[in-house]
């Protein structure tokens, strides 16, 4: 974990385009960690422009986009769908040997939108830190909200290693643990961890709320974990999650096509009594839980130290 004010900053000069749950984060992660000395903030939105000054997350708040782009490191941290026309308004502004980045949940489409606008010698890394809540806007970022996740780095094979070690210096300094891969992969990946099940999410919410007759106020009055596990991510904001299935298109639809196939088996073997298929699934399903819980990747995981409940996992795990 990084130590408050441990080390020199990174950069001299970080501009934050979106204030929002992640840009925001950002801006506090680099206040407590002292990973850059300056930060620029920008925001289409007047009313967040206002409130990030409010809340003194920016050394500069800035009312054009150009403003923004001086900086030694520009993060773009606004819904994938606008990431092109930022980059088209910007890029004529970036100075040579600039870092620009993203944190979008998608790679390919960002990189293909963001690219061709351009000047040679600036360095574009994609980024996508694997850490966010169901809300948005500046007043829901915190500081910590990258501590110990991932954060996905999708360099472009011209990009120059001084310019990427930096990015991962940044990133590590905020808390996360940095790993780089191909967009091509970070898709089809996210498609399976992150895309699909917000969009079981979606599906099985909207699904309970059209079923009125039967669920009319019983959906909440009658839902326990289970179904409010899934109303948190179905929460999530409609802007970045639309965004998200248009950009990422194929690999969702592929994983959504290997989903549709398991959940085939599934109903094959709730008709034909098949209890040993489900046992076995839902044995395999619960270790794989269990192993991500051990790891301490799940930060809403039950307090073991409790009286021991029925299903926990046998003492000394
Ligand atoms: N929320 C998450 O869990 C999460 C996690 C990781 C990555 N991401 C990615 O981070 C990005 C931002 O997500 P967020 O959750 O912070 O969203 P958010 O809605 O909280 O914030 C987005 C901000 O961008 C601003 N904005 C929109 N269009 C703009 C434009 N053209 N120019 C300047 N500002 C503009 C909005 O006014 C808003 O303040 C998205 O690309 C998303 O895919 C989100
Ligand atoms: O924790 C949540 O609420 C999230 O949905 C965060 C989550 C995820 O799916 O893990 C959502 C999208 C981002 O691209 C990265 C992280």
């Amino acid at each position: 974990m990084a130590e408050e004010g441990a080390s020199a900053p990174i950069f001299d000069s970080v501009a934050l385009i979106g204030l929002g749950l992640i840009g925001s984060s950002i801006a506090r992660g680099i206040r407590a960690y002292g990973a850059a000395r300056r930060i620029i903030a920008f925001d289409s939105s007047q009313e967040v422009r206002a409130r990030v000054s409010a809340l003194g997350i920016a050394d500069d708040v800035v009312e054009a986009l150009a403003a923004a782009a001086r900086a030694d490191l520009v993060i773009l941290c606004v819904p994938v769908g606008v990431c092109g026309e930022v980059a088209r308004a910007l890029g004529p502004h970036l100075s040579p040997g600039a870092v620009l980045s993203d944190v979008g949940s998608v790679k390919a489409a960002v990189i293909a939108q963001v690219a061709p606008h351009l000047p040679p010698g600036v360095q574009f890394i994609p980024a996508h830190p694997i850490a966010g809540t169901e809300y948005s806007g500046p007043d829901a970022g915190f500081a910590t909200l990258f501590q110990n996740r991932w954060c996905i780095l999708t360099p472009q094979p011209q990009v120059d290693a001084a310019a990427a070690a930096k990015l991962t210096a940044f990133w590590t300094r905020l808390g996360a643990n940095v790993e780089t891969m191909s967009a091509a992969h970070h898709d089809l990946v996210l498609a399976v961890t992150s895309h699909l099940p917000h969009l079981i999410a979606y599906n099985i919410v909207g699904t309970a709320a059209d079923l009125e007759e039967v669920t009319q106020s019983e959906v909440i009055k009658f839902s326990a974990s289970g179904f409010r596990d899934f109303t948190r991510i179905a929460a999530s904001d409609p802007t970045m999650w639309r965004d998200i299935f248009l950009n990422n298109k194929e690999a969702v639809l592929e994983m959504l096509g290997r989903f549709d196939e398991d959940l085939t088996a599934l109903r094959r073997m709730i008709r034909c009594g098949d209890g040993d298929g489900l046992f076995a699934l839902f044995t395999r399903t619960r270790a794989i839980r269990r192993s991500i819980v051990a790891q301490g990747q799940d930060t809403a995981a039950p307090d073991f130290g409790r009286a021991a409940a029925k299903n926990d996992p046998p003492a000394g795990r």
